[in-house]
């Protein structure tokens, strides 16, 4: 949201069409439009999309100036259309206003979630997710070649069961994968709905008179979908809300006790939230918190086996901290620059929240040959993903930086780390390191348009 002051100092652009301005001009890949429209407008230039006036900025100079001067300014939020669904825009924290309650949100989770009281017990977690990931790695294989098949799995969802699974844990204590669990299962299933749907460009959140069409049907299926997530979730909150009352001792274990600390007769004031705001909060880690995480190494895998020098150079490096047999620890990952340099790349060049949440830049002309991954351009470089470098804001900066980006950090070099330890990657029949496919897929977050799939094979030096 722009104060008045701001919006008339909206810079200019690109003319637009009447009433829709620039909405079409975006096409499905915005995030790259607005890179070409740079050498005509400049890094900071004004968009019209519908009747919401929007300033693109791409350079680290102007983002600095912009995070230095005016965070403050743009640090509201505006939810769009398809999450007012079920009033979802009255708990969010990634999309709520800014003001007493987000901040009081954002505390909460912050605190209880990812700087964690219990951090020996989120490590355990993060490690447990991770060695079930590799568990139904070798199941798939083994099943695979029961088919008399050469043992491909489906990385890209692998990797989202195991980062969804991990929220369950940090967040709710529950392994909602585990097998027989109906429950998860369901809630899985609506989670990944109510994701398609939001996914879609929707024309209602620039042209508010067309809100109440809904000719492609989203606006009914994500009713739907979001609801049955919040049921399911909201089952999981009547269930512990009947332990707690039960327990004589209530310790806070999870994000969730850390909630309903907040909610409950007596509790009034900013200090206080409803039901339906923790029902919201909860599903909304699975949003944040899943596919962002795994997509990250899913695009970090996909560069990998395209380049076998970049592969061999990474799986050296965590063999020479660990040697053949330890598994890869969260205390090895500052020992592995080669590895940190590839998920910098990764996130340099395949940012998955782009363009959607405002404020995040990308400043090709910082890096030399943008377009190329290249982890080695980060070792010996100072530059790091928090916010403070604004070359590089994959996680955002400012006030609404993301808030699981510590939990994130470990999460994507933990994974990405065994499953290069555990397995020598192959990308069997058909398919060779050019061709793999590295489209994507645009929408609140971008994925990979087709999802990664490879072989693990036995390491060599196991075979030996
Ligand atoms: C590689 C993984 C991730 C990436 C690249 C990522 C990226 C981002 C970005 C770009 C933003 C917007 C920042 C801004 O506007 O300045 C954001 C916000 C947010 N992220 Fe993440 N994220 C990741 C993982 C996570 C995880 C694991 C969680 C929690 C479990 C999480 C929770 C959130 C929340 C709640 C917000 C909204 C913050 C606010 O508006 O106050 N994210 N994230």
């Amino acid at each position: 949201k722009q104060s008045r002051k701001l919006k008339n100092l909206q810079p200019p652009g690109p003319p637009g069409w009447p009433i829709l301005g620039n909405f079409f001009d975006l096409g499905a890949a915005p995030h790259q439009t607005l890179h070409k429209l740079k050498p005509k407008y400049g890094p900071v230039f004004g968009l019209k999309l519908g009747s919401v006036s929007t300033v693109v900025i791409q350079s680290a100079m102007a983002a600095s100036e912009f995070f230095k001067k005016h965070d403050h300014d743009f640090c509201d939020r505006k939810c769009p259309t398809m999450l007012t669904a079920h009033n979802y825009y009255q708990g969010t924290i990634a999309f709520g206003r800014y003001g007493k309650h987000w901040r009081m949100r954002r505390r909460i989770c912050s605190t209880e979630l990812l700087m964690n009281r219990q951090t020996n017990e989120a490590a355990r977690l993060r490690r447990k997710c991770i060695d079930d990931m590799i568990r139904y790695i070798k199941e798939d294989v083994a099943a695979a070649q029961g088919r008399g098949e050469e043992g491909k799995v489906n990385l890209a969802r692998l990797l989202f069961l195991m980062s969804f699974n991990l929220v369950g844990n940090l967040v709710l204590s529950r392994d909602l994968l585990k097998s027989g669990s109906k429950d998860g299962k369901e809630f899985f299933d609506a989670m990944n709905d109510v994701m398609v749907w939001a996914r879609k460009p929707n024309l209602a959140d620039f042209l508010p008179v067309s809100k109440w069409l809904d000719p492609s049907g989203i606006k009914r299926n994500m009713v739907r979908d979001m609801g049955r997530a919040l049921e399911i979730v909201s089952n999981f909150v009547k269930e512990r809300v009947d332990e707690l009352k039960l327990a004589e001792e209530q310790e806070t274990k999870d994000l969730l006790d850390a909630l309903l600390e907040h909610t409950g007769e007596g509790k009034q004031g900013p200090d206080s939230i409803s039901n339906q705001t923790v029902i919201i909060i909860i599903l909304e880690m699975f949003f944040a918190g899943s596919e962002t995480t795994s997509s990250t190494i899913e695009w970090a895998m996909a560069e990998l086996l395209r380049k076998p020098d970049l592969m061999k150079k990474v799986k050296e490096e965590i063999n020479r901290v660990t040697g053949p047999q330890r598994k890869v620890e969260e205390s090895d990952i500052d020992n592995l620059p080669y590895l940190q340099a590839v998920i910098k790349e990764t996130l340099r060049l395949h940012p998955v929240v782009p363009l959607l949440l405002p404020r995040n830049a990308i400043d090709p002309e910082t890096w030399e040959d943008p377009l190329a991954f290249k982890p080695e351009r980060f070792l010996g470089s100072k530059i790091d993903y928090k916010g403070q470098n604004f070359e590089l804001l994959p996680f955002g900066s400012g006030r609404r930086i993301c808030l699981g980006i510590s939990l994130a950090h470990k999460v994507v070099h933990l994974g990405l780390a065994t499953l290069l330890h555990s397995f020598d990657w192959e990308l069997g029949n058909n398919i060779c390191p050019e061709t793999i496919d590295m489209n994507e897929r645009v929408g609140i977050t971008t994925r990979k348009l087709i999802p990664l799939e490879a072989i693990p094979k036995k390491r060599v030096m196991d075979a030996r």
